[in-house]
């Protein structure tokens, strides 16, 4: 489906919309789609089209981007450095523009352990790279990657970094605001809680752990999660566009949209919200009981992986195979372990953000509009928004219905007995091949065993004295 089409199926269908769509039936008719085309030249925008925008437009956000953290470097600058350029040339020519919203994320920056709403240098000049890279063949671009992103972890911030610097060299002619959200997760209000449609961040691992497929993942305890509910990200977006078109700061404002500094909450508490909220509302079809442990440990973390991630799947697999069907667990966590290892960075580590243009916008909003565009985070309770996030990961990203919760239970309480049996399998088993070998364990088998019996015994003669 093409890109505009998807987007009015969207106004259409997605449960999103279901407010909008009965407070103001016809509010698909206020919404323009235009078809853009970030990799093509001129953002490949009918020349109709751009006919209207430059005479329409009053506000831009700019938040298409790819936020894959695999990117290949040529195609994440052009999708997030380039094309910024040429919406930033577009913008240019609108006759009624007003503002220019920038959307980039807080991991910029992320070499720095401590980020002010700056601009800082960029690791090279946007222009002399893409001018580099444009005759090199990808698999050299591809071998130099590492060389060039540096102490950044993947392609996809260090070329957020680079827009910053791109948006900037503008600011002398246009009005611009850059928005910075840490880890954008489900909706904490609006326009309902627990709202999220898709795997990224933090989302895939929830679920994974919910399905009980996850059951350790490398992430430090005690550092702060900076996870920002998606509706206080466009509150603030929202705000940070009126306040830029009216007061037209001189050099660009830059929004580090973050809840660390301010209401922290931290990994550790994370996970023990997110196992209690999925033993209370089970997803369908679990693979194991939800059970996952956060380590800060790398050999601990590779020891539970293969105890508690290969092994299972290697017996999963044999299974399958032996019931005629295609082994798929082993692909699943390899699958999983790559998405995993890329989130590790930002779950190992913190970051201090300083978010005094947060406070200052805020500080410039009318009582009504300070309720009306909520990014207040310090009214935020985390437990109460982790087992939202946890729901609505399980109604919107799974579609699984919550009137399924009670066969979802009995399915969590059958792989309890099938946990028990088989592990009193295992005991039974590594017993007998440890007895066939050793006197010393057999005579404790054997004292084990009589004591049971004498246990036995003396419950049965008490039994029969009270009856
Ligand atoms: C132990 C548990 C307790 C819980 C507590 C601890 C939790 C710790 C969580 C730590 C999370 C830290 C998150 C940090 C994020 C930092 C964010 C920086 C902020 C940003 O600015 S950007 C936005 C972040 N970007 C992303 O999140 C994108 C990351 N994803 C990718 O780069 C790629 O998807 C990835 C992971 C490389 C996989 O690529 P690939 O194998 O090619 O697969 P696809 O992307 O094509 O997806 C295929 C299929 O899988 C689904 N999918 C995607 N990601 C996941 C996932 N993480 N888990 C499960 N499934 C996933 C995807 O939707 C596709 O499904 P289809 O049905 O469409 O096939
Ligand atoms: N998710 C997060 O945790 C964070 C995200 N951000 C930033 O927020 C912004 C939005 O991110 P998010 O909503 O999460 O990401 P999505 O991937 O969901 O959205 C990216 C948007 O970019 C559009 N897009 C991607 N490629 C192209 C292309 N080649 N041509 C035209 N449009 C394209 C997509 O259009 P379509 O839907 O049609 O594919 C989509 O609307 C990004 O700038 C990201 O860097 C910042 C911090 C955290």
């Amino acid at each position: 489906m093409g890109r505009l089409v998807w987007t009015k199926y969207l106004w259409g269908t997605s449960r999103l919309f279901d407010r909008v769509r009965e407070d103001n039936p016809d509010f698909h008719q206020k919404i323009v789609p235009i078809s853009s085309e970030l990799t093509q030249p001129a953002l490949a925008i009918s020349p109709e089209d751009v006919e209207r925008l430059t005479s329409c437009v009053n506000i831009i956000f700019h938040c298409a981007a790819t936020i894959r953290f695999d990117e290949p470097l040529k195609h994440a600058l052009q999708l997030n450095v380039m094309a910024t350029q040429q919406l930033l040339n577009l913008a240019q020519q609108m006759h009624h523009l007003q503002a220019f919203i920038h959307i980039s994320t807080a991991y910029a920056n992320c070499n720095r352990r401590h980020i002010d709403e700056i601009i800082y240098p960029p690791p090279v000049e946007p222009k002399k790279l893409i001018d580099s890279l444009e005759w090199m063949e990808d698999s050299i671009v591809c071998d130099i990657t590492p060389r060039l992103i540096g102490d950044r972890p993947n392609t996809y911030t260090y070329t957020k970094a680079l827009a910053e610097c791109v948006v900037q060299k503008e600011s002398s002619k246009l009005s611009i605001g850059i928005i910075r959200p840490s880890i954008v997760g489900a909706s904490w209000q609006e326009p309902f809680p627990g709202w999220i449609d898709n795997f990224n961040g933090p989302s895939g691992v929830f679920i994974a752990a919910g399905k009980g497929i996850l059951r350790t993942m490398r992430a430090n305890n005690d550092a702060v999660a900076d996870l920002i509910p998606v509706d206080v990200v466009i509150n603030l977006t929202l705000a940070a566009g009126w306040y830029t078109a009216v007061h037209r700061p001189k050099a660009a404002l830059v929004y580090n949209c973050t809840t660390g500094g301010i209401n922290p909450f931290h990994w550790g508490e994370i996970e023990h919200h997110v196992m209690s909220s999925f033993k209370r509302n089970p997803l369908e079809q679990a693979f194991r009981r939800p059970n996952a442990n956060i380590t800060s440990n790398y050999l601990m973390n590779q020891y539970w992986i293969l105890v508690s991630h290969k092994f299972p799947a290697l017996i999963y697999d044999l299974y399958l195979r032996l019931s005629g069907q295609k082994p798929q667990m082993m692909r699943i966590f390899n699958r999983l372990h790559k998405a995993i290892g890329l989130l590790e960075y930002f779950s190992s580590q913190d970051w201090e953000w300083n978010s005094e243009n947060m406070n200052m916008l805020m500080s410039h909003l009318s009582p009504e509009d300070r309720k009306t565009f909520n990014f207040d985070v310090r009214q935020l309770n985390w437990p109460e928004y982790i087992e939202n996030y946890c729901i609505g990961t399980k109604k919107y990203v799974l579609n699984e219905d919550m009137s399924d919760i009670p066969a979802a239970r009995q399915h969590l309480r059958k792989l309890r007995n099938i946990r028990y049996t088989f592990n009193t399998l295992l005991l039974v088993f590594i017993w007998r091949v440890f007895i066939a070998r050793s006197q010393m364990a057999r005579n404790i088998w054997y004292f084990v065993v009589s004591l049971c019996f004498k246990f036995l015994s003396y419950f049965r003669a008490s039994s029969t004295l009270t009856n």
